[in-house]
């Protein structure tokens, strides 16, 4: 086929389509919430600190998604931008069909209030101390336009603090508290369910009943729920639990359940690295550790596996020389 019957529109079909299938396809940006290459840069006093460094992360609409990761891994940046707060160097941020870069301050305005809902891992940033649980899901309610008394008392009950309906915030325990600011955070339905470390303060049994409580919102209500946490254990509450290292996505560990021969239900879990489009991939840390693997790996393609085995030490590069 001759290029002179190209036309340029071809053309340029034609290159996207590349370009698309060469970024892993468009499937690949398809998701509810869509980071691709973010990047973050502060500065302060000519110093430049790199807090996103190229961050890749996609969530179907209805996941319920764990982000773990060590201080300073970026955790809270990738946070602040993906709520409206804080806007990416560079890179795609997209939720919920907003792209978070340039948006007019009204978008955001709109995307803050309707699309996105927050629990916090201080309660004080929840809830206000001198309102009930039902007047505290009821507020945003109301500052929206829309007082719906069955509502809140419907999503009281979906946390399981019905019976604390009355309380004020200094009468419930710390996890009635974030259960609570579970309900507050759905309150205008939102599409999205961002929640920082909503167990840091919490005992592993009242984390437990929090993190029930997420899961069922994610399941009755369908809300994509992200929790961003340091706590390594959150990846057992959770399906899939991406790992962030150094301001990029390093790895992931997904769960799932299998009925095995015997007819018991038995739990999976399997660890995958993220691979960049560059092809790039970063070992767990106790793999590199369990084989002192340092410098240079040797690898060895097989058919249906790569290997990665310790790299000669320098000594044997000299017998070998
Ligand atoms: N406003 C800022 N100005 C300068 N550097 C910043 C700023 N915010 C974050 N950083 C730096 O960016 C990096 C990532 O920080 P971030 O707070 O996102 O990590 P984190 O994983 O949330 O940690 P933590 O769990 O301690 O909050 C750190 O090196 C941090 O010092």
């Amino acid at each position: 086929m001759g290029s002179a019957d190209s036309t340029l529109a071809d053309l340029e079909r034609r290159a996207a389509a590349r370009a698309a299938a060469r970024a892993g396809g468009q499937d690949r940006l398809s998701g509810h919430i869509v980071c691709d290459g973010l990047v973050r840069i502060f500065r302060t006093e000519g110093v430049e600190v790199v807090a996103l460094q190229g961050l890749d992360l996609v969530v179907d609409r209805g996941e319920l998604l764990a982000v773990v990761g060590a201080s300073g891994s970026g955790k809270s940046t990738m946070l602040n931008i993906l709520s409206g707060l804080d806007e990416p160097t560079a890179g795609m941020a997209r939720v919920a069909g907003y792209e978070l870069l340039g948006m007019s301050a009204r978008k955001r305005l709109e995307y803050r209030r309707r699309i996105v809902g927050f629990v916090w891992q201080q309660t004080a940033r929840n809830l206000l101390p001198y309102l009930t649980a039902r007047e505290n899901v009821e507020l945003p309610m109301r500052l929206a336009g829309s007082r719906k008394r069955d509502r809140a008392m419907e999503l009281l009950d979906m946390v399981g603090v019905t019976g604390r309906a009355d309380a004020r915030p200094d009468q419930m325990s710390g996890g009635e508290q974030q259960r609570c600011a579970v309900a507050v955070a759905l309150a205008n339905d939102p599409e999205v369910l961002f929640a920082d470390e909503p167990t840091g303060e919490l005992d592993e049994a009242t984390a437990d009943e929090v993190f029930g409580a997420l899961r069922t919102v994610n399941a009755e209500l369908g809300v994509t729920v992200v929790v961003v946490t340091h706590d390594m254990n959150v990846a057992g509450h959770v399906r899939r639990a991406v790992a962030i290292r150094d301001g990029k996505t390093a790895s992931e560990v997904r769960r799932s359940a299998r009925i095995g021969a015997d007819g018991t239900e038995q739990h999976v879990t399997e660890e995958y690295a993220v691979l960049d489009r560059a092809g790039r991939l970063q070992l767990p840390a106790a793999f590199v550790e369990a084989l002192s693997l340092r410098d240079r790996v040797r690898l060895n393609l097989e058919p249906d596996h790569v290997e990665v085995r310790p790299g000669s030490s320098d000594r044997s590069v000299e017998d070998q020389a």
